[in-house]
């Protein structure tokens, strides 16, 4: 049984953080057992790394390893994919056909975002599982192999057995070991690490000087959502490595290729549909909000402004804000393009320090009721909304349009059938 340190170096795995580690620890003590495993992750959190090292720390591991990935894979294929088939089974079955399971006899079989598996598949999967017996589609002889199993899901596969979307009896024949694998955000400490270790490699790949992070820009990614996880950070390190010419990296510069509401609550404005450009839009996004806020601000001012009229230390320490805000509007007026909008306050630039006073409105006859939401704050919505418009941008390329949003093709076409898009 190798080591932690031994199993990351093998298998490139970057990072500290002690829950990822104690996943790999988990994973290497039931390697050498048969036991199913399954792992629970976001999607891009690294799970593909837990079989191979399954696989690699068991007596199977020179024997074959399958990875298959049930979410892109035809329902009408899927049992003729992993069971295999015989000769005229169904049209084009020119040939019979061995499976996967067949072919990874004595080794190891991944099934990733096994949660895609149609009922009648869980079925044939639940008798491998129990007995080794499978039969290939188009044929009525039992046949035994001896797979051990791995699954991985990203969905919450409890909820689907809830939902009678997947059986019960499967869930806990696969689910004897589960191993949890944490999202990035949740792993703060490893971002910068991680980033780092990416950057160094785009710069061996493209023959470029490293690329560096400011420390305000450091701070930003390590506070970053980072919904699609590592891959996100990866293909934004890999963005950045390639595109700015500036090898040190600013705040500014992070923030306008990585807007803080990105991604999820993103502008959802339909005549704009056909505007090809994310970043923009996400920008605007920001800019809508931070405005919003603004004006919200403004209003609990002059609110507080009429309610304290008469009290004169009050009036002292507004002065100075009252002066600073309509200043800046003086300045600003009219100009709203993302590139004039201040998004970072100068380094030089006084800290704000007024808060805006919280009130009960109810007492008050002033129209005080909050601007409008945007279109809508559903994540599920704007997901959509994203997915649309990134396979519209890549004219119903999916591998380029996951590339852009930061997900696998894997879990685009899973959403893809989820939205019905
Ligand atoms: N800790 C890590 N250190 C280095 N690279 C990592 C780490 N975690 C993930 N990666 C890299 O991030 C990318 C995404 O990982 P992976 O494909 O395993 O995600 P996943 O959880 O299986 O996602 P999905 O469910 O979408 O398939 C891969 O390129 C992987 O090598």
């Amino acid at each position: 049984m190798d080591s932690l340190q031994t199993i990351k170096q093998r298998f490139g795995i970057i990072g500290n953080n002690v829950v990822l580690n104690r996943a790999i620890e988990k994973a290497i003590q039931v390697a050498p057992t048969d036991i199913s495993v399954l792992v629970i992750g976001e999607s891009g959190v690294g799970k593909e790394f837990f079989p191979k090292i399954i696989h690699n720390q068991s007596a199977r591991k020179h024997n074959a390893y399958i990875a298959v990935n049930c979410g892109a894979i035809p329902e009408g294929t899927i049992d003729s994919e992993l069971f295999g088939h015989e000769k005229g089974a169904f049209t084009g079955a020119t040939q019979a056909r061995k499976g996967y399971f067949e072919v990874a006899d004595g080794g190891t079989i991944f099934l990733d975002e096994v949660g895609e598996l149609p009922l009648s598949t869980q079925i044939r999967l639940l008798r491998i599982l129990e007995s080794g017996e499978f039969m290939k589609v188009g044929s009525s002889e039992l046949q035994k192999t001896n797979v051990r199993i791995v699954a991985a899901t990203n969905v919450k596969l409890k909820e689907a057995v809830e939902k009678a979307k997947f059986r019960e009896d499967l869930y806990y024949r696969l689910n004897t070991i589960q191993i949890d694998i944490p999202p990035l955000r949740e792993r703060k400490e490893d971002i910068n690490l991680l980033f780092r270790k990416f950057a160094s490699d785009f710069a061996n790949k493209y023959r470029m000087p490293h690329i560096e992070l400011s420390p305000e820009a450091q701070n930003y990614i390590a506070n970053y959502p980072w919904p699609g996880n590592i891959r996100q950070l990866r293909n934004f390190a890999e963005q950045v490595s390639v595109v700015e010419k500036e090898r040190v990296i600013s705040l500014e510069k992070i923030m306008e290729l990585l807007p803080h509401s990105s991604t999820m609550l993103t502008v959802t404005n339909k005549k704009d549909k056909n505007s090809s450009d994310f970043m923009e839009r996400e920008l605007l996004f920001k800019v809508l909000l931070d405005m919003k806020k603004d004006l919200n601000d403004l209003r609990a001012l002059t609110l507080d402004l009429i309610k304290h009229k008469d009290n004169e230390e009050f009036n002292g320490s507004t002065q100075e804000l009252i002066q600073r805000v309509y200043q800046e509007q003086d300045e600003d007026e009219h100009d709203f393009t993302p590139s004039s909008y201040n998004l970072v306050p100068a380094a030089n630039a006084p800290k704000p320090t007024y808060q805006p006073p919280q009130y009960d409105y109810s007492d008050d006859v002033y129209d005080v009721s909050p601007i409008e939401e945007p279109e809508s704050l559903s994540l599920q919505d704007n997901e959509k909304e994203m997915i649309k418009l990134a396979l519209e941008k890549h004219k119903g390329k999916r591998k380029m349009a996951a590339d852009e949003l930061g997900i696998s093709e894997r879990t685009l076409y899973r959403k893809i059938k989820q939205y019905h898009l």
